[in-house]
């Protein structure tokens, strides 16, 4: 169970990203995050696991309250929320097995790490979640060398591997084609349900959220203005959400092939440290 209460975060620059949000995650739940441009999606999800500090307010993880950790603290709670991410964030020379099995890092030593002997437990671990996400047969395949689809399935391997009780997932679909882009909605959510894990979804996306999510959070200007089921969601309240903005316009249902690219990872997202 997530509970985040009353956060707010004011960066150095005066932007007011958040103006007290609150909300729960249940165990088994995903929660697709949604807003316009700017409304502060990728700041909650950041101030959750604390990449970025929030001012005030409170994050709990089940009871554990994670803004009041110190550095060490903070540190072992971060291996409890599995990050999932636009450019997947793959190290692009390793292999798939390898990437998954970096997972474990914050568990194994540093020289367990540093000479890439990782328990046998945790190895047999990543091949069943590797079986699980479908790329079996690619495990000593080098990361830059598959598609889009299979770098994110990669990505979502990894961070059951971190044996989370969280994940957090920013914009997981966002460099994907539609087919692709739903059948790693579906996965997603089969799997929080399989492992009664909750998640939060951060997605432009909204039919695709519709689509797939248990509940939708709607961001603007920093404050929640729309906490339901996606079947509550009517043009009213998305043209509430979004403005101006056409939400209508916030998919691309055009019909292109499926999954065929590799895509570079642009950056990295773990090092936006605030
Ligand atoms: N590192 C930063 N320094 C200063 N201001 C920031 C920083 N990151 C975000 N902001 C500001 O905080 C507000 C919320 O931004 P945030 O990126 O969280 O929104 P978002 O909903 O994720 O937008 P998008 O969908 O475009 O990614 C914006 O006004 C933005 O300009």
């Amino acid at each position: 169970m997530l509970r985040v209460d009353n956060l707010r975060k004011r960066y150095r620059t005066g932007d007011e990203a958040l103006k007290g949000v609150s909300f729960s995650v249940p165990d088994g739940e995903v929660v697709g995050l949604i807003g316009p441009s700017g409304a502060g999606k990728s700041t909650l999800i950041r101030c959750i696991n604390r990449l970025v500090e929030p001012n005030d307010g409170d994050v709990f993880l089940n009871e554990l309250n994670v803004t009041k950790l110190g550095r060490g603290d903070l540190k072992r709670a971060r291996r409890r929320i599995g990050m999932i991410f636009q450019e997947y964030a793959l190290v692009e020379r390793l292999s798939v097995m390898e990437n998954v099995l970096s997972g474990r890092l914050g568990y194994v030593s540093f020289w367990q790490s540093f000479t890439r002997r990782f328990p046998q437990s945790d190895v047999d671990k990543a091949f069943s979640l590797l079986e699980r996400v479908g790329l079996t047969d690619h495990a000593d395949k080098r990361a830059d060398a598959l598609s889009g689809g299979q770098r994110q399935r990669v990505g979502i391997a990894r961070a059951l591997e971190q044996d989370p009780e969280l994940l957090l997932i920013d914009e997981p679909t966002a460099s994907l084609d539609p087919k692709t882009s739903r059948q790693i909605m579906r996965l997603i959510t089969e799997i929080c349900r399989e492992r009664n894990l909750p998640a939060i979804i951060n997605i432009h996306d909204v039919p695709l959220a519709q689509a797939f999510v248990d509940r939708i959070v709607g961001l603007q200007e920093g404050e929640v203005v729309f906490d339901g089921p996606p079947s509550d969601l009517t043009e009213d309240v998305l043209t509430r959400i979004y403005g101006e903005e056409d939400w209508t316009t916030m998919h691309g249902d055009q019909d292109e092939p499926e999954d065929t690219h590799p895509h570079p990872a642009r950056n990295d997202p773990t090092a936006e440290l605030v």
